[in-house]
Parts: C-alpha cells; sequence; structure tokens
C-alpha cells in the first residue's frame, strides 16, 4: 500500500468476518424500540412514525384542472377539425363553477380548480384563439388530458405513510396535505458515548506533550444529532479497566446503544473487547475491512454497544457502515438491504490489496462531462482534513486487486451518510 500509516497489521490473515456477514449479524439480532409518543406535525421532522397515517380522505378530494385553460366535454369535439365552443363561466382554484358543462359549451378554467360538472378534459390556453365568447380548439386533444382525478395522490381509507417511515420533507407536506395536526413517532433513541484513550486532552486545556485533542466525540456529536437521536455525552474514559468498566455499566443503564473509541484493537491499554466479554456479549469482533478493522460489536444488559476504533477516519466509515442502519433499526426503520451505491469512473490509480473491502476517501466531480472520481492523496485513518476535503467514500470489494484510471468503482455519496 502507498500508505503507511494504517493497517499495516501484521495479522491481517486472522479469521474475520466480511461487512457483509457482519452487517447481517447486527441488523438480525436488533428489534426496534416500541414506546411512542404524539408529538405536533413541524416536531415530527426527522422522527420515525409509530402508526401507520390513513388518509382520511381523498387527495385532492375533487377531479380538478392541471392547468389554466377551459374545460369542456371531450365528445363536444369534432375529431380531425377546429371545434368552437361557447364559453359559459368560470372555474377558480377555491371558487368552482356551479353549472354543468354541455355539449358545444366550455369553462375557462384556472389551475386547481374543481373540475364543473360535466367536463371531462381541459383544454391549456395557450392551444386555443378567443373571440368573443368562443373558444375554438385545435384537434388533436385527449380524453381527460390536463386534469387531475380525486384521489390520485392518496385515495381516502389508504396507508399514506407506512410505521416506520422517516419524516422528510415530503412527508411533513403529505401529513400536512391531509390536514392531520399531529402524529405518533417513535421515541428518542437515547444513544451513549465517549472517548477512551489517556492521550486525549479535552478542548479548552492545553495540549501535554504526546497528547491529542479528542476530536471523536465531536464528529459523534454531530453524527448522533443529524440522527436525531437524544445523546448523553460521558467525555473522555482513561485506558483503565475500572474507569471502563464503570463507565460502560453506567452508558447501559441509561442509553439504547453504547458508542465508543478507541481501546479495541490488540494493544496492552486496549480494554473494551474485554470488558464487553465480561459485561455482555460480544457478537463480533474485527472485520475485514480498512479502516476501521478492529471494531466490536455487542450487548450490554439492553443496550448495544458499538467499540469503534480511536482513529478518527475509522469511526466515521464504521459508523456509516455498520452503526447507522443498526441504529436506523433500532429506532424502527427498516434500512435497506444494502448501502446504495453509484458507479463512478475512476480518476487515478488506486493501489488496493485483495482480501479486504476498502473504503477509500474520495471526491466525485464532473470532469469535461464526465462524472469522475478521485481519491484523496491522504488515506491514513488518523487523517480527517481528507474526510472533509472529500464528498463520497469508494468501496473497493474484497476482490479488487487494484484500480486503473477510467476503471468503473462504486461510491457512496456522504449525503445520506453524514
Ligand atoms: N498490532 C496491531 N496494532 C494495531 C492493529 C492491529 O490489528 N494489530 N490495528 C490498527 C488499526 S487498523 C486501528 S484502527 C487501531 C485501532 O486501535 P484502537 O481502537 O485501540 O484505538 P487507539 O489505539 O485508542 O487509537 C488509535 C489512534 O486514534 C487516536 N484517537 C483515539 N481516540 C481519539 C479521539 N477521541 N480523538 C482523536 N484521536 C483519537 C489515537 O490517538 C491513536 O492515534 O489500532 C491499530 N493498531
Ligand atoms: O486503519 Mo484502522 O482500520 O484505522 O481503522
Amino acid at each position: 500500500m502507498s500508505d503507511t500509516t494504517s493497517c499495516q497489521s501484521p495479522a491481517l490473515d486472522d479469521p474475520s468476518l466480511s461487512a457483509d456477514e457482519a452487517r447481517q449479524r447486527m441488523l438480525e439480532g436488533i428489534t426496534p424500540i416500541t414506546q411512542a409518543e404524539k408529538v405536533p406535525v413541524r416536531s415530527a421532522l426527522g422522527r420515525i412514525l409509530a402508526a401507520d397515517v390513513i388518509a382520511p380522505y381523498d387527495v385532492p378530494a375533487h377531479d380538478n384542472s392541471a392547468m389554466d385553460g377551459y374545460a369542456i366535454r371531450y365528445d363536444s369535439l369534432a375529431g380531425d377539425a377546429e371545434t368552437a365552443l361557447t364559453v359559459v363561466g368560470s372555474a377558480f382554484a377555491g371558487s368552482a363553477f356551479s353549472g354543468q358543462v354541455g355539449a358545444g359549451q366550455a369553462v375557462r378554467i384556472m389551475t386547481g380548480a374543481v373540475l364543473p360538472a360535466g367536463a371531462d378534459t381541459v383544454i391549456v390556453q395557450e392551444a386555443t384563439r378567443v373571440e368573443g365568447n368562443t373558444v375554438f380548439v385545435p384537434s388533436g386533444q385527449k380524453l381527460r388530458q390536463n386534469t387531475r382525478r380525486a384521489g390520485e395522490d392518496l385515495a381516502r381509507n389508504s396507508v399514506a405513510l407506512a410505521a416506520g417511515k422517516r419524516i422528510g420533507p415530503a412527508e411533513l407536506g403529505l401529513i400536512a396535505s391531509l390536514g392531520i395536526a399531529e402524529l405518533s413517532v417513535r421515541r428518542r433513541l437515547r444513544v451513549a458515548f465517549f472517548s477512551t484513550g489517556d492521550e486525549l486532552a479535552s478542548i479548552g486545556s492545553p495540549l501535554a506533550p504526546g497528547q491529542v485533542y479528542d476530536s471523536n466525540r465531536y464528529t459523534l456529536y454531530g453524527l448522533l444529532t443529524r440522527l436525531g437521536a437524544d445523546i448523553i455525552d460521558l467525555g473522555v474514559v482513561p485506558d483503565r479497566p475500572e474507569a471502563l468498566e464503570a463507565a460502560l455499566r453506567e452508558a447501559a443503564g441509561m442509553a439504547d446503544a453504547i458508542i465508543t473509541t478507541g481501546g479495541v484493537s490488540v494493544g496492552e491499554a486496549d480494554f473494551v473487547r474485554d470488558i464487553l466479554a465480561r459485561l455482555g456479549e460480544i457478537r463480533f469482533w474485527k472485520l475485514k475491512i480498512k479502516p476501521g478493522r478492529p471494531m466490536a460489536f455487542g450487548k450490554i444488559g439492553n443496550a448495544w454497544l458499538f467499540g469503534l476504533p480511536g482513529n478518527p477516519v475509522a469511526v466515521m466509515v464504521n459508523y456509516a457502515q455498520f452503526a447507522l442502519d443498526a441504529l436506523l433499526r433500532l429506532s424502527g426503520v427498516d434500512p435497506l438491504p444494502e448501502r446504495p451505491l453509484l458507479s463512478v469512473e475512476a480518476a487515478n490509480v488506486i493501489k488496493k490489496q485483495p482480501g479486504r473491502r476498502e473504503y477509500l476517501r474520495g471526491a466525485v466531480a464532473l470532469v469535461d462531462g464526465r462524472w469522475q472520481v478521485r481519491t484523496m492523496s491522504h488515506q491514513g485513518s488518523g487523517i480527517l482534513r481528507s474526510m472533509s476535503e472529500a464528498n463520497c467514500l469508494v468501496v473497493l470489494p474484497e476482490a479488487c486487486a487494484g484500480v486503473q484510471p477510467g476503471d468503473s468503482v462504486q461510491v457512496q455519496l456522504f449525503d445520506g451518510l453524514y
């Protein structure tokens, strides 16, 4: 590998799990929290529906016009010749035409206005010619064109949104279109997290020799806040088994999930995995991936534990590949079977050793009319700067032995991950 700062572990041939197996094992074990609460529509943004939303009536409630023009009866038209129709009134959105449209008649209609009785088709204004009270309609019209049918968006009593849906802007609008003011959503997940490491200084205090500032808790704060979790920040815990055990017990007593960073490798100060085994159960440890190989997953009491490696980029990669979907499932969402990938052309050579899946930081850009991805030159798993410069992860499968410029590679865009 060109980069010598990460995953040069001599133990790469250790038996370890593939990313897919790990993800499956993780998702299989997790059942969602069940508690729900009622919230006003706007407060539901980002929350998970606890029950189906049923449409109380048709949306739209009436057949209406999709265009400004003339509402007519299709059978008034002369087939392959222009037809002259008499305009008998107007229909506005919010102010319907109360009469009937008869044969040979038309009603001036605005977008959104209820389609008058008798009319079944709308002629767009720009296609017509008007002389006094007469509108001339050219041939070539289609039955029901430019109309919107009652219930075409949502039919009365149908499931408008299914339980488990995460509420985004489209869902807020949809719910409002049904006149619903309050929703039942799952309670927020409670996620506790802490950083481990004697070398960590907290911002606000000066750096002693050999220390680094703790950045992982800030990254996790951002990730979990965006996810909509109630976060419990337990600070920095030193590399002492008693302190780690106390922190894990405390976290397990109050959270649905715990995320720790650091202390999961094989060093002499790496205690998280052993304490997890003692206090609860390990479901897996170590994955055939880079970065993020020494990850531990398990359970303490009722709390799921994600023991992420300390390297800041590994934290973000493992969060996106594993913890994110696990937390979504826990909060009541059914995650997609796999994280969606897009295929784009590689702009540069990528060195890769077969046998593990690799996630590289890349930037997708439009170059001479083609979408390409260029990997960042610094891929060390401690280099957060390149995470900030990137807009995607390039995902290289286990079997890949390297990439040449022009090869197709798969990427996960950061949108939706972070
Ligand atoms: N003999 C082996 N050594 C290592 C292996 C291995 O398989 N065999 N794996 C390497 C890989 S890959 C990783 S990743 C790391 C993971 O180790 P830990 O999870 O125990 O993490 P630490 O050693 O505590 O820290 C790693 C690195 O990250 C910095 N760090 C930790 N926490 C923070 C924080 N909150 N904010 C900023 N930076 C942090 C820490 O200072 C270290 O530089 O193990 C390899 N070694
Ligand atoms: O290279 Mo390690 O896997 O940083 O995460």
